[in-house]
């Protein structure tokens, strides 16, 4: 017996079925600009519609503070539709009257999205009277969204102890890909995490040097540990008050024997802007009026090192603003250094995150690495041994 109900013991025929995704894309100027989190949860719609449920989608979308119309789910909607190959209604919120009306026109196998969660306080405070209005709106409660299960929220936890919860096939094939590709990695580890969400992600740092053998620092993250060290980061992403907690980190990694890299150097710019004008210094040179985009080929040259001497990779998080050329040029270059080993059979690598997921796919290499998740914040908590919120809701 699995530990999770799953769909295969659902009665899911005309019911309302209250489906948590991660629709949490990358998106530029209103276009979804990776569909990895929209294909991965296709085949939860598939298996419910096919049964003649009816398929009401909740899910949050990047972290507005009350109502924001410019992280409206609506274009992601119209996305999930060209993926599905069938129409998807939405509806403008995800409670109340216009929830309801939109539900109660759903026919047996139709998919609907509702506004993002996060339009509502109580998403977030996983507040009782929130989690009895989403509850209301249906029969059956499914979590498809590994990637959000880090969360404690209404949507993710409150939901799966209010109605009969389920965990979808996503979900169900998350799990068990990353048990088994890293329940017992073979060493060393390497562990690379990168990124923007420095304060979402700092502190679990300090339980992962715990688990690796080597961490490297990078992107946005990386710009926080170097300020911590006293060097300048001028107009760089950096959250200068978590300078201790970075400190507290580097001591962990060296009481656990954990070794941590960090770049050398760095692509700096006077504008966040693609093909601003640039230039390659050394982490000590930054200047005032600039900022870090990307690490440099020095830094590349190091990582390349240290995956000489590493069986297992896990990844999230990337070195630079790789949206933007040619500040992708470092995350693009460790990427396909990875896929190629990975193809040539000397290292397993495991890579997670929506923009990490996006990155790699520009880098043309997703489809190299030993396993992708969808997950980002999540795998890394999960890989720090935590218990997640919303997987532990969904247990028997
Ligand atoms: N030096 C930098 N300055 C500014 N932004 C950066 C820098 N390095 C990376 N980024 C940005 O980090 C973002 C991705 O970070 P994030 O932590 O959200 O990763 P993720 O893979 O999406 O993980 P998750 O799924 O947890 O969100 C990208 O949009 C990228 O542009
Ligand atoms: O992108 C993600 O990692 C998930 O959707 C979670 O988003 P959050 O970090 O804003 O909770």
């Amino acid at each position: 017996m699995t530990a999770f109900r799953t769909l295969d013991d659902a009665d899911l025929a005309d019911k309302r079925v209250l489906v948590r995704v991660d629709l949490n894309v990358p998106m530029e100027s209103g276009r979804v600009t990776d569909e990895t989190r929209l294909k991965a949860i296709l085949p939860t719609i598939r298996t419910i519609t096919d049964k003649g449920g009816k398929v009401v989608l909740l899910a949050h979308f990047g972290r507005p503070k009350g109502r924001d119309e410019s992280q409206s789910l609506a274009p992601v909607a119209k996305a999930l539709e060209g993926q599905l190959g069938r129409k998807v209604a939405f509806a403008s919120d995800c409670v109340g009257e216009e929830a309801s009306s939109a539900i109660s026109r759903l026919a047996a196998g139709e998919v609907l999205v509702l506004e993002n969660t996060r339009f509502h306080a109580g998403e977030e405070k996983n507040a009782a009277d929130f989690v009895d209005a989403l509850a209301s709106l249906g029969d059956i409660y499914v979590n498809d969204a590994f990637s959000a299960a880090h969360r404690a929220h209404a949507s993710t936890e409150g939901l799966a102890r209010k109605l009969p919860a389920y965990a979808g096939r996503s979900m169900e094939s998350e799990l068990a890909a990353l048990t088994k590709a890293l329940e017992a990695p073979v060493r060393p580890v390497l562990a690379v995490v990168g990124g923007s969400k420095v304060s979402s992600k700092l502190e679990l740092l300090g339980n992962l040097v715990r688990k690796v053998d080597i961490l490297v620092i990078a992107g946005g993250m990386a710009n926080t540990f170097l300020a911590a060290l006293g060097k300048k980061v001028g107009k760089s992403l950096c959250e200068h008050d978590l300078a201790d907690t970075a400190r507290e980190i580097l001591e962990k990694a060296k009481a656990a024997g954990c070794e941590i890299v960090l770049p050398v150097d760095a692509v700096v710019a006077k504008e966040f802007k693609a093909n601003a004008a640039n230039r390659v210094v050394s982490v000590d040179e930054v200047g005032d009026d600039e900022m870090i985009l990307d690490a440099g080929p020095e830094t590349v040259a190091v990582v390349a090192q240290k995956l000489d001497g590493a069986k297992t990779v896990v990844w999230n998080g990337p070195f630079g603003a790789f949206e933007m050329t040619p500040f992708d040029a470092a995350t693009v270059a460790v990427a396909r250094d990875v896929g190629k080993r990975t193809r040539a059979g000397t290292l397993l690598s495991v890579a997670g995150g929506g923009d990490t997921v996006a990155a790699l796919n520009h880098a043309g290499v997703a489809g190299d690495f030993s396993y992708v998740s969808t997950a980002g914040g999540a795998f890394l908590e999960w890989l720090e041994g935590k218990a997640l919120p919303g997987v532990e809701a969904l247990r028997r």
